[in-house]
């Protein structure tokens, strides 16, 4: 929560040229409130059923960079359908994590004592990022631009393996390798190129 994805997330998309979304953004424009009234609404569980359903929504529909909530690696059926995208994971140290965020209404799970519950979250949390990421990122000590300019480098050092994994072997596991469209979500889905 608060790496960046939704910054870099946007930046690499420009750069891609593709199209940029956010699942954040998508499920505050539906429901017409902010994600801290949906948690003081109807608590997490309510917030997280939404959000899986706006998820499941962009990765169906979307075809450039798509930015997850912090939390949606949570639900199993999420992490399953990303295995079939390229995920990049944004990883931060938590003093950057809490400066970046630092008191910010707007995420309800850091209202109170940020600093720990930032450090529970990612306990948490890091094995399902781990699971779900094609690669990691880090972001520390970097800036949006840098993050995003390491994120290309590592898209691109994904394609190159993929090619040399078609040429040496005639098959890239159901990917295609040409395909430019990387990011956290817009690797083909099951299907394309059939
Ligand atoms: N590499 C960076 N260096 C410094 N500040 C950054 C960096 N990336 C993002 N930020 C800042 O950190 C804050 C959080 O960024 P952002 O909203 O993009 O994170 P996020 O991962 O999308 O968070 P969430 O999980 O809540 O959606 C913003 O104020 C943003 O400007
Ligand atoms: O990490 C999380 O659980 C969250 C991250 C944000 O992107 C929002 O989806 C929400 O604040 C919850
Ligand atoms: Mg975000």
């Amino acid at each position: 929560m608060g790496v960046g994805k939704s910054t870099v997330g946007r930046l690499l998309a420009e750069r891609l040229g593709l199209g940029y979304r956010d699942t954040d953004e998508d499920i505050v424009a539906a429901e017409g409130r902010t994600i801290a009234e949906i948690f003081v609404d109807e608590g997490e569980s309510a917030f997280r059923a939404i959000e899986k359903r706006a998820v499941h929504t962009a990765l169906a529909e979307h075809e450039g960079v798509l930015a997850l909530g912090g939390g949606a690696i949570l639900d199993a059926d999420t992490r399953a359908l990303l295995a079939g995208h390229r995920v990049l994971y944004l990883s931060l140290d938590v003093e950057e994590a809490v400066k970046r965020t630092g008191l910010n209404v707007a995420r309800p799970l850091l209202a109170v004592n940020p600093r720990k519950q930032w450090r529970e979250l990612m306990e948490a949390r890091r094995h399902l990022y781990e699971e779900v990421a094609t690669a990691v990122v880090p972001t520390d000590g970097r800036i949006p631009g840098e993050v995003a300019d390491k994120a290309l480098a590592v898209l691109a050092d994904l394609v190159d393996r993929a090619m040399d994994e078609f040429i040496a072997h005639g098959s890239t596991n159901g990917r295609n390798p040409l395909v430019v469209g990387c990011g956290w979500s817009s690797a083909p889905r099951h299907g394309d190129g059939e």
